[in-house]
């Protein structure tokens, strides 16, 4: 991702409003997200998902696939959010001209939440004397993602991306945040909300237990990389995945084959 910028020119439908600028939130190497205000829910916001031309592409090619890929993440967060997972709602799309337009999901990535509750400690975990701390909050997160990922599956839906940047922590309403003051009461804030997963773009639909352990793969690497000092909490997010999917127990064995495969391969670099 680059710095987000306000040069390029956004979607037809982002200029139609005389009084409402768009807000380009990012810029990566295929599209672009802004904050617009909603166009059905007067005082709420969207986010549109454009991907503009590829002047590098053969134009008939380019629209083809921009088509392609804007009809496929709508339709996967279309069955997603039918189906109860935790996901933006798609609320209108013009898939030929490039966007779709999704609920705003208020809050930070789980990452920052993570990291703020991570705040000072030492890089090497092992010096630190885990008893002397309550870690509650930071294992309940770890649970919701693993529902949230079983939710998903069940659904039928492999995501292609699982990090903790590509979920959002949404807001408690204020009466069901953690109580209290300091330094600790913040920690816990920092953690607390509900998981919603974005970033449909890799997604699709899938059955199959070696795509499902390839998912959590890429989220135990992208997790370890991320998050080192948090790495050894990653089986909570396993072992509620466990508990929230049925087809789990097969998916985990999945992936072991799929760990040891990795290994491998960077062993032969
Ligand atoms: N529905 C949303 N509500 C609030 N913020 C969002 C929403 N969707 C995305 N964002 C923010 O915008 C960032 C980029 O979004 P997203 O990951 O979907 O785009 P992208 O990385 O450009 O997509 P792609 O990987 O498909 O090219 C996210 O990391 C998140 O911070």
């Amino acid at each position: 991702m680059t710095e987000p910028t306000t040069e390029f020119p956004p979607p037809k439908i982002l200029t139609l409003s005389p009084t409402h600028k768009p807000i380009l939130i990012t810029q990566g190497a295929e599209g672009r997200l802004y904050k617009t205000p909603s166009p059905i829910q007067p005082n709420q916001f969207c986010a549109l998902k454009y991907r503009p031309p590829k002047p590098y592409r053969h134009p008939i090619l380019d629209a083809r696939l921009t088509k392609a890929r804007i009809s496929s993440e709508a339709k996967v967060l279309d069955r997603c959010y039918r189906e109860g997972v935790p996901v933006p709602a798609v609320l209108a799309k013009d898939a030929a001209a490039g966007w779709m337009m999704i609920e705003w999901i208020e809050g930070e990535p789980v990452r920052v939440g993570i990291n703020t509750w991570l705040g000072e400690r030492p890089e090497d975990d092992a010096v630190v004397d885990h008893s002397q701390q309550d870690e509650t909050p930071l294992i309940d997160l770890m649970k919701r993602i693993g529902v949230a990922v079983g939710a998903l599956h069940r659904t039928g839906v492999v995501h292609g991306d699982l990090t903790t940047s590509n979920m959002m922590l949404r807001p408690w309403a204020d009466d069901t945040l953690p109580n209290g003051h300091g330094d600790k009461a913040e920690k816990a804030k920092a953690v607390a909300g509900d998981v919603v997963v974005i970033d449909f773009g890799l997604a699709m639909q899938s059955q199959s237990d070696e795509d499902r352990a390839v998912d959590l793969y890429v989220l135990e690497r992208a997790f370890a990389s991320t998050h080192p000092r948090a790495e050894r909490l990653f089986h909570h997010i396993l072992d509620s995945y466990r508990v929230a999917f049925k087809k789990a127990p097969g998916v985990l064995h999945k992936l072991e084959d799929v760990r040891m495969r990795g290994r491998k391969r960077s062993m032969l670099g």
